[in-house]
């Protein structure tokens, strides 16, 4: 049967390699994990659901390609370990399980995490510390114990998902602050690992479908409600995001460390999301004689038809 998995790269460009990928049976994760052992990776994918691991590890080892250029690739090439990223022993546990079965741990995606919707003034203490220390903790438990477990001395390179939280993330800022703590981390990484020729990027997806993805939010229309702050028109698929965690993980990124790449039809150069509600405008503190400039109205959306209005004024005032 000729493989179900799709990609633009060389069969066998991660022949021989071994990856960890957290969250690696659902979503994102999954595309990742299908998408580098199609390239010849052995993938250990860990979560907390050991029965959403064990089902994914058997449906893509059931897709992947049995051969590449004639030469028989190991039939089983994703295996599943049971760890939860926000527990220090797991993590450790689940590097000691990979140097220990697959001998080398080449790449690390830490992908798994999540959050929940809730404005900043309604996040329990709980709430606040489950978000925090499963994206900016975990992250940094297993990037840790990657590099005591092998990278140090042997090198590596390392992916981290984040989100598009440029500017800011309102409605979620919990993961917003844990994310950007997550790309600044990989930034001290980059230098002080170095030496060991570890690599480490980040990608920051924007909004990317995916049943798991889409069941977290209450409203199934959740997602598509993002289309108006994306450019590309579409929401993104998973795929998406794996080829360029395979662009970051390869020699083609060999001179890359320390930088994010966003993969997200645009958003993050575009607007916002979220829609400030009007209100009388912010006090005028330190001039209390100032005229205030006429108060426009503040309407959403359309700011882009008045733009382009004003400049077709100036273009026709220069003929
Ligand atoms: C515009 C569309 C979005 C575009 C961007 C998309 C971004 C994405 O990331 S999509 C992928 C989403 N996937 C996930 O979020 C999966 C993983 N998520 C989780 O596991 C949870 O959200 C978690 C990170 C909060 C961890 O959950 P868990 O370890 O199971 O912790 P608890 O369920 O026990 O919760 C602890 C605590 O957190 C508060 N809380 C949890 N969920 C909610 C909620 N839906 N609303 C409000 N508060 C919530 C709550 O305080 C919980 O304590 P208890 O009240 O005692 O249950
Ligand atoms: N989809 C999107 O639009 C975007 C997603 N992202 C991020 O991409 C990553 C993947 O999300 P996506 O595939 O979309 O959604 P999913 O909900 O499908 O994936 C989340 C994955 O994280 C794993 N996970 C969650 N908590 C833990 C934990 N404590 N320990 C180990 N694994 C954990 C889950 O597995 P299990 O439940 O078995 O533990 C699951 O496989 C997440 O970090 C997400 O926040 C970022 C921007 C946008």
């Amino acid at each position: 049967m000729a493989s179900l998995v799709r990609t633009a790269f060389r069969k066998d460009l991660f022949l021989g390699k071994v990856a960890i990928v957290t969250g690696g049976g659902t979503g994102i994760g999954r595309a990742i994990t299908k998408e580098l052992a199609e390239l010849g990776c052995r993938v250990v994918i860990a979560s907390r659901k050991r029965e959403t691991l064990e089902s994914a590890a058997a449906e893509i080892n059931h897709t992947l390609s049995k051969d590449v250029g004639g030469a028989a690739l190991p039939p089983l090439r994703v295996f599943p370990f049971q760890c939860n990223i926000r527990s220090e022993e797991q993590v450790e546990a689940l590097m000691k399980y990979a140097v220990e079965k697959h001998g080398r741990i080449d790449y690390l995606v830490n992908n798994g995490g999540g959050q929940f919707m809730s404005p900043v003034s309604e996040i329990s203490a709980k709430g606040w510390h489950a978000v925090i220390d499963t994206n900016l903790t975990g992250t940094f438990y297993c990037l840790k114990h990657a590099y005591h477990a092998w990278m140090k001395d042997h090198g590596g390179s390392i992916v981290n998902i984040i989100v598009d939280m440029v500017k800011g993330f309102p409605g979620m800022a919990h993961t917003g602050a844990a994310r950007a703590g997550v790309e600044n981390l990989t930034k001290s990484m980059a230098l002080e690992w170095s030496p060991s020729k570890i690599r480490i990027n980040c990608i920051a997806p924007g909004v990317i479908y995916s049943e798991t993805a889409a069941a977290n939010y209450p409203d199934p229309e959740t997602f598509n409600r993002s289309l108006h702050i994306i450019p590309a028109r579409r929401l993104g698929c998973p795929e998406e995001v794996s080829g360029a965690v395979c662009f970051l993980l390869s020699p083609a990124a060999a001179y890359i460390t320390g930088c994010t790449i966003p993969v997200d039809g645009g958003q993050g150069i575009y607007r916002s999301p979220w829609v400030i509600q009007d209100h009388e405008g912010f006090p005028v503190e330190l001039h209390s004689e100032v005229a205030l400039p006429p108060k426009g109205e503040a309407t959403e959306p359309g700011p882009s038809e008045f733009l382009f209005k004003a400049l077709a004024e100036l273009y026709k005032s220069k003929l």
